[in-house]
């Protein structure tokens, strides 16, 4: 059992939190949907790990996405775990909300500085991660290419409060140690940014002291060894999501994510005349005073104002009544499919 664990712990399963199989059921996760099937890697004998795809039953409590633990019985998926963490979007086809990966603990929002900080994308992104449940990490790329990184530290910080900031290059190697050392066993992380910012340079230079997840494959003509690219077992320990379909920037989150980004706003807002003032030359806006007395950013309550635009617009496309009645089923199925599994 206890090298089970070790095996699980290897996936970033965190050591002390409860066990989500018993009896003949077995363990693993998903590393990534292919359409109508799922790679899990998983232990279905001891603990040695395979990875397997697995075609998607129609029954299952939760429509797994990656990160998701999952667990295996009879040789097919049962029961996807209640998930820790999601983080998600709105859905670019339906009109739904998207939940791109589970159970993740840290998300790198990755920017580069070396053509200026795009503060825009950085609040986008805190939004989006505080809505996942997931701790945000803001990290800096490509400070070998700028003179004086400082200043842009400071206005990351500035957007970002209360959410640590990390200044990094592939190149010289800066800040990869205090990013490694936020990612030992039994931690998840991945990385969200745009296109061309810097991810993959960072994951190889992460990976100079890691190696991907190796496992055996069986595809039904045998077994043979491989390699997974989607989910990197850190030399440090924990687990690195690597999810290109997550390079998108759509924005679906709460009220309280946007809170969470933007605490200096709320806190002025607790001085605004009205209690549902929108900031937006509302009578007695304390909000719109401390820009004008040059105390907030002009460009951050403009900020504010087009991510709740964006969000308002978002949650109108969604259909709410849809989405409830879809969350209600997913509790009956799940609590059906606990009674009749244990
Ligand atoms: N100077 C400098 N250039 C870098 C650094 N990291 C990445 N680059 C360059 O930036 C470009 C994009 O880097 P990638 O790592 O491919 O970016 P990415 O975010 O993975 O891009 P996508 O795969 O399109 O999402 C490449 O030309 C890299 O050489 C860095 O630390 N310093
Ligand atoms: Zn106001």
């Amino acid at each position: 059992m206890n090298q089970l664990l070790d095996g699980l712990t290897s996936l970033g399963w965190a050591s002390g939190t409860p066990l989500f199989f018993s009896g003949a059921e077995r363990p693993g996760r998903v590393s990534v949907v292919h359409g109508p099937s799922i790679e899990v890697i998983w232990f279905p004998y001891d603990a040695e790990a395979e990875t397997t795809l697995f075609e998607l039953r129609r029954d299952l409590n939760l429509r797994p996405v990656a990160g998701d633990w999952i667990v295996i019985d009879g040789g097919e998926p049962v029961r996807v775990v209640p998930r820790r963490t999601s983080l998600s979007r709105p859905d670019p086809n339906e009109r739904d909300i998207q939940v791109l990966a589970a159970n993740i603990d840290t998300v790198m929002i990755v920017l580069p500085i070396d053509r200026g900080l795009n503060l825009k994308n950085l609040e986008r992104l805190s939004v989006m991660v505080w809505d996942s449940g997931a701790d945000p990490l803001i990290v800096l790329t490509k400070a070998d290419a700028t003179d004086d990184p400082g200043p842009m530290v400071d206005e990351a910080q500035a957007a970002a409060p209360g959410v640590p900031v990390v200044l990094t290059s592939a190149v010289d190697g800066r800040g990869l140690d205090e990013l490694r050392s936020r990612m030992g066993a039994g931690t998840t992380t991945t990385m969200l940014g745009p296109s061309g910012v810097g991810k993959t340079s960072l994951l190889n230079a992460l990976e100079g002291h890691a190696e991907p997840v190796r496992e055996v494959r069986r595809d039904g003509q045998g077994r043979h060894t491989t390699t997974t690219r989607k989910l990197y077992r850190l030399g440090i320990g924990g687990v690195l999501l690597d999810l290109p379909g997550i390079r998108s920037l759509d924005l679906y989150a709460s009220d309280a994510a946007v809170e969470e980004t933007f605490t200096d706003i709320a806190a002025l807002a607790e001085h605004c005349r009205f209690r549902d003032c929108a900031h937006d030359g509302d009578e007695g806006c304390a909000v719109e005073a401390a820009v004008a007395a040059g105390e907030l950013p002009e460009r951050r309550l403009h900020s504010w104002h087009a991510i709740r635009r964006e969000m308002a617009y978002q949650s109108r496309r969604s259909d709410p009544a849809a989405m409830a009645a879809q969350r209600q089923e997913w509790k009956r199925i799940t609590k059906a499919s606990r009674k009749a599994g244990r």
